[in-house]
């Protein structure tokens, strides 16, 4: 069975290699990278040749986590261009953001396509993720209707869903601080959820298929999806097949249900305000299939709760670390919000909150090494060749550690974005620091759709934090701090920290009761009253069930 794997990877590696060969254009060479095969099998840092193996390429050098530290390491080694061959794909990583842009958005008409995912099935071609789709007619057609319906959610500040459900989740914060990887998952849950579908019960199944759907597209999880040559073996020696057809059948009942309940909804005239209502409303001129509108509003519920989720929790590990920042925090939302909670429309006189957002953003980027584009057309970058069929990965973990704009990168400095000696500061201090286009959303025609959502959720869920809660290092039974780790993260595609312990406590007795009076005033404003009487009966249970 080894070798049957082994010689068919060997095999097609080879035929795949021959294949994409190419001859390099006159006057133009191949951008420098780490030649030569070797096989190395050490997740180290330091590599160790181990043994010549022509056609995979240098796979074996790159470790199954954290590889974009491997990755930074060359472009510190090689410049912030550099390509390399794994399994005959030419693959080239991008260490700054100048390059990024030139390549990624000024010439988007070359480089906007997107790798397969091995582990899906064919993830370019169907109707069905939006980020994972080749740059095609299906893609346009998804991006104009999200794109759609998330400006008429932003015009309304997402209907202020945001600020409305940090009531519970501060509260809950407060309450069982240990649980905060699950409560901050429930709160960008939540929030989706009601986008998404109008309605929050669903985040515990929006959760679950976001997790699901990580999992297949990580090169961490699944060997399928960084040997691409492993696809062709038949089902009956791919476990990872059956895996993948289980958790994508249960992800489409799951899409197509929520379809089925705002169409019911619809009908009986108890719809509230969500993304699948417009879309079904539009359906007549959109001409969409159900299955693929449920897919678009499905994908977005997905997309929308670990990115955020993760952010928050770097917050906490931020705070640990740098207590100084969490000072200068709370005397900020102090004098602008006083006795109440930190509101989008202070965003203007909190320049330091926005400068903590967009540090953490750059300190630890939640998908370090970025959704790869695809070019479809040969270019020459600088004279060097970047043929069809390159994978060209801004590897954000390196573009965030360019020293040259953010000097003495490890560190958590969000003074970086407020004073001018900084090469990233931007004035005015008014709209500036702003996360949106940042590096870490990505670039060109594929840059992120949440961003406006993100903002939003980022700053009153942090503004909320420092109001009302203090961060700070847990202490063992001898009284001695318990050491908090700078960078243990996770090594899915979107990473966040692995759980750690620290102290987390109200600023006071007062802000506790501030914030769970919040919550209650919350709930009426999340779940107003309608007219039609046999949602009212829900909405009267749906109160009584909440845990005051
Ligand atoms: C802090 C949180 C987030 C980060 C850091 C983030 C980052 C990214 C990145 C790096 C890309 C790929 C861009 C590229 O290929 O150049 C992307 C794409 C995308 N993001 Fe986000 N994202 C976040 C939150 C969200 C949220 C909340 C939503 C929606 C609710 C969302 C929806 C999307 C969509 C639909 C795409 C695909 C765009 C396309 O391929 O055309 N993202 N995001």
């Amino acid at each position: 069975m080894v070798l049957y794997v082994l010689a068919t990877i060997l095999v097609l590696g080879l035929l795949r290699y021959l294949y994409k060969r190419r001859r390099l254009p006159p006057g133009t060479k191949w951008p420098p990278g780490p030649r030569g095969w070797c096989l190395i099998v050490s997740d180290e840092l330091e590599a160790k040749q181990i043994l010549g193996l022509p056609l995979i390429g240098r796979v074996w050098d790159i470790p199954r986590t954290h590889s974009y530290k491997r990755f930074k390491k060359w472009s510190d080694k090689y410049g912030p261009f550099y390509s390399m061959n794994i399994f005959g794909v030419n693959h080239i990583w991008l260490a700054s953001d100048k390059i990024a842009n030139d390549l990624l958005a000024r010439r988007a008409g070359k480089h906007s396509d997107r790798p397969s995912i091995y582990q899906l099935e064919k993830s370019k071609e169907e109707p069905e993720y939006l980020p994972l789709l080749g740059y095609n007619e299906i893609w346009r057609r998804q991006r104009k209707i999200v794109t759609q319906f998330m400006h008429n959610s932003a015009k309304t500040n997402h209907y202020n869903l945001p600020y409305l459900e940090c009531g519970q989740y501060l509260s809950e914060l407060l309450d069982r601080p240990s649980k905060y990887e699950e409560i901050m998952e429930n709160y960008t849950g939540r929030v989706i959820s009601r986008l998404s579908f109008g309605s929050p019960e669903h985040y515990e199944e929006i959760k679950m298929y976001s997790h699901g759907l990580l999992k297949a597209i990580s090169p961490a999880a699944y060997i399928t999806n960084i040997i691409p040559q492993l696809k062709m073996l038949p089902s009956v020696v791919s476990p990872w097949k059956w895996i993948e057809s289980r958790r994508h059948a249960e992800e489409r009942i799951f899409f197509m249900r929520m379809h089925a309940f705002v169409a019911e909804e619809m009908k009986n005239g108890t719809a509230r305000p969500s993304y699948m209502r417009e879309v079904l409303e539009k359906q007549g001129e959109t001409g969409l299939t159900d299955m693929e509108l449920a897919y678009i509003v499905g994908m977005i519920g997905l997309a929308g709760v670990l990115t955020t989720s993760s952010a928050l929790m770097t917050y906490l590990l931020a705070m640990t670390l740098y207590p100084e920042w969490q000072t200068k925090l709370q005397e900020e939302v102090d004098r602008v919000c006083g006795e109440r909670m930190p509101e989008l429309s202070d965003s203007p006189n909190m320049p330091v909150l926005r400068a903590v957002v967009m540090e953490l953003l750059r300190w630890r980027p939640i998908t370090p090494s970025s959704i790869p584009h695809e070019s479809t057309e040969d270019d020459i970058y600088d004279g060097y060749f970047i043929p069809k069929g390159t994978y060209i990965h801004p590897n954000q973990w390196a573009i965030t550690r360019d020293e040259s704009v953010y000097p003495d990168p490890e560190t958590f400095n969000p003074n970086r974005w407020l004073l001018p000696e900084y090469p990233s500061y931007k004035a005015p201090l008014t709209d500036y620091p702003c996360i949106r286009n940042f590096t870490t959303f990505g670039y060109g025609r594929r840059i992120c759709m949440g961003m406006d959502l993100v903002e939003n959720e980022f700053f009153v869920a942090i503004g909320g934090m420092a109001w009302c809660s203090t961060i700070g290092k847990k202490r063992d039974m001898y009284g001695r701090e318990i050491e908090v780790p700078r960078h243990d993260y996770s090594t899915y595609l979107i990473s966040r920290p692995k759980k750690w312990e620290f102290d987390l406590r109200p600023r006071s007795e007062k802000r506790r009761a501030q914030v769970a009076e919040f919550w209650a005033q919350c709930i009426p404003k999340l779940d107003p009253p309608v007219e039609n009487e046999k949602q009212n009966e829900q909405l009267v249970e749906r109160v009584r069930l909440l845990p005051f």
